[in-house]
């Protein structure tokens, strides 16, 4: 039965370091994992290759509804995103990709058709899942559940880092006030805000390397006997 299937649920604001937290978590547990940011970044791009405007909120709906997406690791480890099959993997990840996301996310019809698709995600052993609201709303009982943060001078200066390694062309002060937007957008939409759960383990990573953040969580997955 799905709820008896443990779920660690970790939520924050982008750039807190979820993904890179919950990677680390889902290989040493050798748990699945769920990256619904993912989800929404197709859907925001699929409406783009579709045509549709991202402020008609029925139409992007319907593409949500009938995402055809597939999430495959190549050879090097790295999982590759395809919509139709067609490989969106760079374009999900850009600036635009990540508005795109946030806007269509506002939707309260889009979170409701990609529900039961993150749902799904929940096989033994159990699962890691990577998001904003996967403690208040796609998995409730989640026995653990975690609230990643860290200033946004400090999640902007990390995905500069980040853009730069990849040979990208950034200004940090346009990714802080990307960043600044998202939040705002993610926390004040009317449908699952980013909020902590009540029952959330909050865990500010400012000034935390993410060896700290692992092994302060992996000291909370063994309290709650999950390995
Ligand atoms: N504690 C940390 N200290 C320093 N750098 C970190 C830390 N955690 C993550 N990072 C780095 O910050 C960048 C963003 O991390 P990551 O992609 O995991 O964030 P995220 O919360 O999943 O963001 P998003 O929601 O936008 O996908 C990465 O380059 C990662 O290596
Ligand atoms: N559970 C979620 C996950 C994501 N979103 C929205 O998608 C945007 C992109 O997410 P990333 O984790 O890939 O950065 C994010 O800004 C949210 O607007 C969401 O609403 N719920």
């Amino acid at each position: 039965m799905a709820a008896a299937i443990p779920v660690i649920a970790v939520d924050g604001p982008s750039g807190a370091g979820k993904g890179t937290l919950s990677h680390l978590l889902a290989e040493r547990l050798h748990w699945h994992f769920l990256d619904s940011g993912a989800l929404y970044r197709v859907t925001g791009q699929a409406c783009l290759i579709e045509g549709v405007s991202w402020q008609d909120h029925a139409a992007v709906a319907e593409v949500a509804r009938h995402l055809q997406v597939s999430f495959v690791t190549d050879a090097g480890g790295e999982v590759r995103v395809s919509y139709r099959g067609c490989d969106v993997s760079r374009e999900i990840r850009t600036e635009e990709g990540g508005r795109g996301a946030s806007t269509v996310a506002a939707i309260p019809a889009v979170r409701e058709a990609l529900l039961a698709r993150q749902r799904d995600f929940r096989q033994p052993p159990g699962l890691v899942a990577d998001g904003r609201d996967m403690g208040t709303v796609v998995f409730p009982d989640a026995p653990l559940k975690i609230f990643l943060t860290a200033s946004a001078a400090e999640r902007a200066r990390r995905r500069y880092q980040q853009l730069l390694a990849k040979g990208e062309n950034v200004s940090l002060p346009r990714l802080l006030e990307d960043i600044e937007e998202r939040d705002a957008r993610d926390s004040s939409r009317s449908v699952a805000p980013l909020v902590p759960a009540e029952d959330a383990i909050v865990l500010d990573s400012s000034t935390m390397p993410i060896t700290e953040v692992f092994d302060t969580v992996m000291r909370a997955v063994r309290q709650r006997g999950l390995a």
